[in-house]
């Protein structure tokens, strides 16, 4: 057994420098480091390796990937895809209540109150960011299992949709359409003899819809998993002169655990069992196409992956199987999973979630919904992307 000793200080510093020609040794271009190890791979019957004219260590490798990513400029030349701030929708949740509440399993994120819900508005968009999606916390008196406060035209969502509509003509204001807020069971539908029962429920989610679009909103999104849905709430929507608002359905909408934060925020976690009787299983992928055609056929004019960095597969399945734009759910388990190893300093923050959100948008996403939203659009402004 003998120590092979190591290549001298000056060596390896002239190899991990070898990225800046000037600053090269030339003498050392044909990598003689006089360490006695006795292996070079230039020498030898076989050589592995070869050398140029100039005597320089010569891999003969005509294709250099690395060619392309040689300097910032070459590499903002080439690149693929870009988040910017248009492509995010900005999920806000909201009360009827003059403060707004912190959501400890979601650092950063506050249920605001309305007058808070149109600053945060108005703040995201001077970033460019315009587009956004409520999400209401309905005290308990106002639950019921049919849901009725999703109807009422002077609950929170209709006035909080009036509110930014008014402020902000331009913006794009989105609603969720699903009964679970409202609903005293925890469920997205009506519950009967422990059943989530379709039909009935979206007999209610056409009034839903309505009251929603009356007051204003420019995208509907059915997140609730009903069959039959989409066509349901176009016809609704149409049979009362609302043909110019837009479907965002929740095509490809999990069973998930990561939606925990979420509803610890609106208080809505399922008031028994679980929802994976009408949201999907995590272990299918086809199943997703099925949706994905349903909801297509029946007039969805963008279709949802939910939740997203676990589903990027789906997304790009989706993506390839239909021309319709596709949007990826950034969602609250997500974003807590980043936000708590950041606190720990185990992540870079600014890092990780531009790296994500550019992830979601190489896998297909044209549209991402994240709470990181307004925060990316500062960083993106901030470092003059835009
Ligand atoms: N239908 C309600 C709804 N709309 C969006 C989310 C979750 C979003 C998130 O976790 O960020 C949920 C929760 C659920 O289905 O239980």
């Amino acid at each position: 057994f003998s120590v092979v000793a190591p290549p001298s200080v000056g060596s390896t510093t002239a190899l991990s420098d070898s990225l800046n020609p000037d600053s090269i040794d030339k003498t050392m271009r044909g990598i003689d480091d006089e360490s006695g190890f006795d292996f070079d791979p230039v020498a030898g019957e076989n050589p592995a390796l070869t050398r140029n004219n100039k005597g320089e260590v010569w891999v003969q490798q005509r294709a250099r990937p690395r060619r392309n990513r040689k300097s910032a400029t070459m590499r903002g030349m080439v690149r693929e895809n870009i988040v910017t701030p248009s492509n995010f929708i900005y999920p806000l949740f909201i009360h009827d209540e003059d403060f707004n509440q912190k959501i400890e399993s979601m650092p950063g994120c506050e249920r605001h109150s309305l007058d808070s819900m149109l600053k945060e508005v108005g703040e995201s968009y001077d970033l460019g960011v315009k587009t956004f999606v409520l999400f209401p916390k309905i005290p308990d008196e106002l639950k019921t299992n049919m849901g009725v406060e999703a109807y009422n035209p002077e609950g929170i969502i209709p006035r909080a949709v009036r509110m930014i509509k008014e402020a902000y003509p331009d913006s794009l204001v989105c609603t969720d359409v699903a009964l679970d807020p409202y609903s005293d069971q925890g469920h997205d539908g009506i519950v009967v003899d422990g059943k989530i029962i379709n039909d009935e429920t979206i007999n209610q989610l056409c009034k839903q819809v309505v009251c929603q679009a009356r007051a204003g909103a420019d995208i509907v999104a059915p997140s609730d998993m009903m069959d039959g849905r989409v066509k349901a709430i176009r016809d609704a929507l149409d049979s009362e002169g609302f043909t110019n608002v837009s479907i965002l359905a929740y095509t490809a909408k999990y069973a998930s655990a990561y939606y925990g934060p979420f509803r610890d925020a609106l208080d809505s976690h399922p008031g028994f069992g679980d929802k994976k009787t009408y949201q999907q299983d995590p272990a299918n992928g086809r199943e997703a196409l099925i949706e994905a055609a349903l909801d297509a056929a029946e007039g969805a004019d963008m279709l949802m992956v939910k939740p997203g960095m676990p589903y990027l597969d789906v997304v790009r399945r989706l993506k390839d199987n239909s021309p319709l734009p596709i949007a990826a759910y950034h969602v609250s388990g997500e974003y807590a999973m980043i936000k708590a190893a950041c606190e720990r300093g185990w992540l870079d923050e600014k890092a990780v979630v531009m790296e994500t959100l550019t992830c979601f948008k190489r896998a297909g996403a044209d549209i991402i919904l994240t709470y990181y939203a307004k925060q990316a659009a500062q960083w993106i402004k901030d470092d003059g992307l835009y």
